[in-house]
């Protein structure tokens, strides 16, 4: 089957999704006319920054950015244009979890996906391509199809392709240039061969042909879900026996070394933490979890739920261990928590394990001090909000304080919680913070970050997640 050429694309979204990846494309497709539309007018304002002050802090983004805006990379809310214009549409809006109706608390929300789809059905005058980019329920792309032909105009013909991005914030470039696989899913008639031949030949300008696979429609929209799955049951595995090396004396790094050196498990995503954040992994386990119990498959959808509820247990074991360890008692007490973000090198702090820990401080009424390299401070204001409904934001401040540098965060302070693998927590300078403490000095490391050994020879007390070791 040969394929269409795709000469120009639109990317509906302008996400930490559409952003960077169409972004790449748009760089290694120099002949391919990029555009990425968004509602949303101060984030596009921002990506097209003249400062290059972009919307997400993503490392090696701006010199992408940098090389292709202007050139074959534009962004705009002119959503409409851009879809008339496209030969290829990537879906790429936001797909969080239900808040309220059939499903609440665990489904997707796919009510941004089927406007965008509505948008194109309404305004395009030819034929297109969709891509669903956004992580989605199996069978989604069916909807997809089912709204643009009854909508169509009669010139117009849709094909829909699954094309799931399995990037992570914080190497999103690097897994950009390098993906381990590019997955593309479309209906298995001459026509689908067709349109999947059309994007594979984009990703063909950079990822090697045999790294691009191309299956069903079905199982590509599930492979997303069961990969996301997949990562978050090893990271709830490592954690579940976090929880036993803490009540034997034995180590987790010890433990997941020695594990992840069969070749059949791997050492990759095996690092224990305080639990798991990021937008993904809890919400797509959920709407794994809903499609299962909408399949009438209640077993299948307990095995999964378990992976959530471990997480949610590791974050609540966490909090409990620094209050036992502080004698029970946190009240009036300074915690410093170093970091805000769910991971190091995003200022992403969607579902970050740092927002639950200072709910559970601030509830012990502790006083509590936030550093994060990245994370800006309105963001931080409204996540601690949004997990404190009942909570006045005045109040909220009078029992947290954001600081800007690490060193500011531990001065007075009883207890260091590191709660995101920032490099440069590694690197500060351990002996002044100590000196700035209230003494004993306690430091609990939820990211097996610090050398333990030489912070107790500072003289701090020190806990490390999956180590049963003496403070
Ligand atoms: N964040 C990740 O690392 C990641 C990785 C892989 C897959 N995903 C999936 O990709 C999808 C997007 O995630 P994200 O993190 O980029 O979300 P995001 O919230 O950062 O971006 C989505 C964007 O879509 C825009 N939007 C929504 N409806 C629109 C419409 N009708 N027209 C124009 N713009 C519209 C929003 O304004 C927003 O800027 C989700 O389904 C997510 O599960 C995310
Ligand atoms: O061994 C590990 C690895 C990760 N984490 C934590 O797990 C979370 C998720 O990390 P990561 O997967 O690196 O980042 P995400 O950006 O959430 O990326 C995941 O979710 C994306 C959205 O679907 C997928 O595209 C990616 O392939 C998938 O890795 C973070 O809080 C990490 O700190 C651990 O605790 N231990």
């Amino acid at each position: 089957m040969s394929a269409t050429k795709v000469t120009k694309i639109c990317c509906i979204g302008a996400g930490y999704v559409g952003g960077p990846t169409c972004a790449v494309i748009a760089l290694k497709c120099p002949h391919i006319k990029v555009t990425i539309v968004d509602l949303n007018q101060a984030r596009i304002d921002a990506w097209n920054s003249p400062e290059f002050k972009l919307p997400i802090y993503e490392p090696g983004l701006e010199d992408v950015v940098r090389q292709a805006r202007g050139r074959n990379l534009f962004f705009t809310t002119e959503v409409d244009k851009g879809i008339q214009e496209a030969d290829l549409i990537f879906v790429s809006v936001n797909t969080p979890t239900k808040k309220s109706g059939v499903g609440a608390g665990f489904a997707a929300d796919l009510n941004y996906v089927e406007l965008a789809t509505r948008r194109i059905a309404a305004v395009a005058n030819s034929s297109k391509i969709v891509v669903e980019k956004s992580t989605v329920p199996c069978r989604t792309a069916e909807s997809m199809r089912t709204i643009l032909e009854a909508n169509s105009k009669p010139n117009c013909r849709f094909d829909i392709l699954s094309n799931p991005e399995f990037l992570a914030e914080g190497t999103a470039i690097s897994d950009l240039f390098k993906p381990d696989r590019v997955l593309i899913g479309s209906l298995q008639t001459a026509e689908g061969k067709a349109a999947c031949n059309a994007l594979a030949s984009v990703y063909a300008n950079w990822v090697p042909t045999e790294r691009i696979l191309t299956v069903g429609l079905w199982s590509s929209e599930l492979s997303k879900l069961a990969a996301n799955a997949m990562l978050a049951q090893r990271i709830s595995s490592i954690n579940a026996l976090s929880a036993i090396c803490e009540a034997t004396g034995a180590n987790i790094d010890e433990v997941a070394h020695a594990v992840g050196f069969d070749s059949r498990v791997g050492p990759k995503f095996l690092r224990a933490s305080v639990g798991f954040g990021g937008s993904c992994f809890q919400k797509d386990i959920l709407n794994l979890v809903y499609l299962s119990e909408s399949l009438h498959l209640p077993e299948v959808a307990e095995y999964w739920k378990q992976v959530v509820v471990m997480n949610e247990y590791q974050k609540r074991r966490f909090s409990k261990t620094v209050v036992d360890t502080l004698f029970n008692t946190i009240t009036g007490k300074r915690i410093a928590v170093l970091g805000f973000a769910f991971k190091a090198d995003t200022g992403d702090t969607r579902e970050s394990p740092a927002i639950t820990l200072i709910r559970d401080f601030q509830s012990e009424k502790a006083l509590v001090n936030i550093y994060d390299p990245q994370v800006e401070q309105d963001q931080i204001w409204a996540d601690l909000a949004e997990a404190s409904p009942a909570t006045p934001l005045a109040s909220i401040q009078k029992q947290v304080s954001i600081c800007d540098s690490a060193l500011a965060a531990c001065k007075n302070a009883e207890a260091v919680v590191i709660a995101t693998e920032w490099k440069e927590f590694r690197e500060i300078d351990w002996e002044e913070v100590y000196r700035g403490m209230n003494k004993p000095a306690f430091v609990f490391d939820g990211r097996l970050l610090v050398d333990a050994e030489k912070l107790r020879n500072i003289g701090f007390k020190v806990t490390t997640i999956g180590r049963g070791e003496r403070l």
